[in-house]
């Protein structure tokens, strides 16, 4: 059932899906882990992605940000398509239209935050935009912390530098997966608070994954995987809404 996702709430669409399946595996072993999602994310929306383990949250995201490749369907990144692009084209895009969030941070251990947050724009010899830096980095507060390493900072530290990461190349869409999974509740609103700032008031497109109902709150809609399929979507999600819908999914 893919209608319920097809609801754009601004006219540019920053990533869209149409019918896509991946197989993984062949024969009696295949493994269909979607199933024809057809899904559109408007531009400067806020999409939490939910669903029970297995049901093909993460094959989704990465088939959406050109990390994996969908067995069948379509993909387009702003009016660029994704589907039959040879690899170096698709690093390029990811590199230039998409930014990444991850649970686990995955900072270069060995740089400073600020290397880390210009990492995007050094690999693609951009120069950074002086008022876009700073202006990212105070609003993250992370100023004071720019010469610090990872190991030096707390894990919402470094959360928000991979955060600044992600958006300092003002990409297309952002895409996060489980980012306040190793966070404590305080240090996840803060973050969950800031990733809807970014939308509400700067236009950020924002896709996010997670197992959380109160995560999926500070999205514009929650979209539920069940094998593979789009089966449920949500607008303007509160916490109880979205129990309520995974416990129908789990019946
Ligand atoms: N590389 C792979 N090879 C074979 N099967 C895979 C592979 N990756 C995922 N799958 C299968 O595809 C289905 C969807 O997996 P996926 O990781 O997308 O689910 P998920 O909803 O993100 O789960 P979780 O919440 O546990 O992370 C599962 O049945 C999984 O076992």
């Amino acid at each position: 059932m893919s209608a319920p996702a097809m609801t754009p709430t601004t006219t540019r669409v920053a990533a869209r899906g149409q019918d896509v399946t991946k197989i993984y595996g062949s024969g009696d072993t295949a493994v269909t882990a979607l199933d024809g999602v057809t899904v559109d994310f408007g531009t400067g929306t806020f999409t939490a992605i939910m669903g029970p383990s297995g049901s093909g949250k993460s094959t989704l995201m990465h088939c959406l940000a050109g990390l994996d490749t969908p067995t069948g369907g379509r993909i387009t990144i702003g009016d660029i398509e994704m589907t039959g692009l040879r690899d170096r084209d698709l690093t390029t895009v990811r590199r230039d239209r998409i930014g990444f969030v991850f649970q686990s941070f995955n900072l270069l251990p060995t740089l400073t935050a600020r290397q880390n947050v210009l990492l995007p724009l050094d690999l693609a010899g951009r120069r950074a935009d002086a008022e876009r830096f700073g202006t990212l980095v105070d609003s993250l507060g992370l100023s004071d912390r720019l010469d610090h390493r990872p190991s030096e900072l707390s894990g919402g530290q470094q959360q928000r530098v991979a955060i600044a990461r992600a958006l300092i190349t003002g990409p297309e869409v952002v895409f996060a997966d489980e980012p306040t999974g190793a966070l404590d509740s305080r240090t996840a609103a803060t973050l969950l608070g800031y990733l809807q700032h970014s939308c509400r008031e700067l236009g950020q497109t924002i896709v996010m994954v997670t197992h959380d109902p109160i995560a999926a709150s500070y999205a514009d809609r929650a979209l539920l995987l069940s094998d593979g399929r789009i089966t449920d979507a949500i607008a303007d999600p509160d916490t109880d809404a979205v129990l309520a819908a995974m416990k129908r999914l789990e019946a």
